[in-house]
């Protein structure tokens, strides 16, 4: 059988997260078959992907609660089903519905959350709850709902795990909560060796954030790259109706009333290039239904 590598001796990168041939099926239901994901220590990788195609499942996955019918998943070179203590305290979870002590107040939950991790840092909790302008006596159930997600981030930052798992932290923030939590994660990570596995739908917000990309589809199948990469060799080109033409390599038309969008990873000389953003892009990708 062949050894996952935790260590790449050859450019010395570490594997924080390596997927080798992974397959899952709900009953008749594939969700991946064959599977191949790395993810690098100190980078941000993303997980993109429509709803419904496996991003949940694979969470689910690294962190031991679904167990892979085929394939491996390793977390720092262990099974992730059969994660060491010492390596489940470097992973720091966020999954929706991750609070549930409403009657707490901010400092009480702080309290109650700080036991439970060694390297837990206080201040890391503080700086941003001290963000947001709040009484550390006010109860949780009278926070916004941003106010609160903003405590859940906190409780996760302040855990100082090696390996951050976020999916969908945006889920009800509204745009300015979003920047907040991005900007704070860009330098809470900045110059540490911290990875980070992010799934989200709001794809404004990875452009300057993610450093490599999955976006996995219907099916199992998954393009791998970096966003750079993504971002400058994904096109997406003008035709118009009435033109004919034959071109290879065409990953997807999207017809629209008055003319063609093409989009590929080729380079067509001849056709005219349009300027779309990241989320178009991953739409022409992904498809729109
Ligand atoms: N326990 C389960 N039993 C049967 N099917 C399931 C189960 N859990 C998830 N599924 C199905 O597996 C597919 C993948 O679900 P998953 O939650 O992993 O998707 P996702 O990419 O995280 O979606 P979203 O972006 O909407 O959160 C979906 O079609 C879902 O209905």
């Amino acid at each position: 059988m062949e050894r996952i590598l935790v260590k790449q001796t050859k450019n010395n990168i570490i594997m924080v997260v390596e997927i080798k041939d992974l397959s899952y099926a709900y009953g008749n239901k594939k969700i991946y078959s064959n599977l191949n994901i790395q993810i690098k220590e100190g980078t941000i990788f993303g997980l993109l992907g429509k709803n419904g195609v496996g991003k949940s499942t694979l969470i689910n996955i690294l962190m031991g609660f679904l167990k892979p019918q085929n394939g491996k998943c390793q977390i720092f070179g262990e099974d992730s089903h059969n994660l060491s203590a010492k390596n489940k305290k470097n992973i720091a979870l966020l999954y929706e519905g991750f609070i549930s002590y409403d009657f707490m107040t901010i400092n009480e939950i702080e309290n109650f959350f700080s036991p439970f991790y060694e390297n837990w840092n206080k201040k890391i909790f503080y700086d941003l709850i001290n963000l947001m302008d709040l009484d550390y006596n006010q109860k949780l159930s009278t926070l916004s709902f941003g106010q609160k997600s903003q405590v859940v981030l906190g409780l996760l930052f302040a855990q100082d795990a090696k390996l951050l798992i976020l999916d969908d932290y945006s889920m009800g923030l509204d745009a300015g909560y979003r920047r907040l939590f991005i900007d704070y994660l860009k330098d809470y990570v900045k110059g540490t060796n911290k990875t980070v596995l992010i799934t989200s739908h709001v794809m404004s917000d990875l452009v300057d954030l993610i450093d490599d990309i999955a976006i996995i589809q219907k099916g199992g199948n998954v393009h791998k790259t970096t966003m750079k990469d993504f971002i400058s060799n994904f096109r997406c080109y003008k035709v118009s109706n009435d033109e004919e033409f034959k071109l290879k390599n065409i990953h997807r038309i999207e017809n629209l009333k008055d003319y063609k969008k093409i989009f590929t990873f080729e380079s067509f000389n001849n056709l005219e290039e349009l300027e779309v953003d990241f989320e178009e892009k991953f739409l022409g990708y992904v498809g729109k239904y």
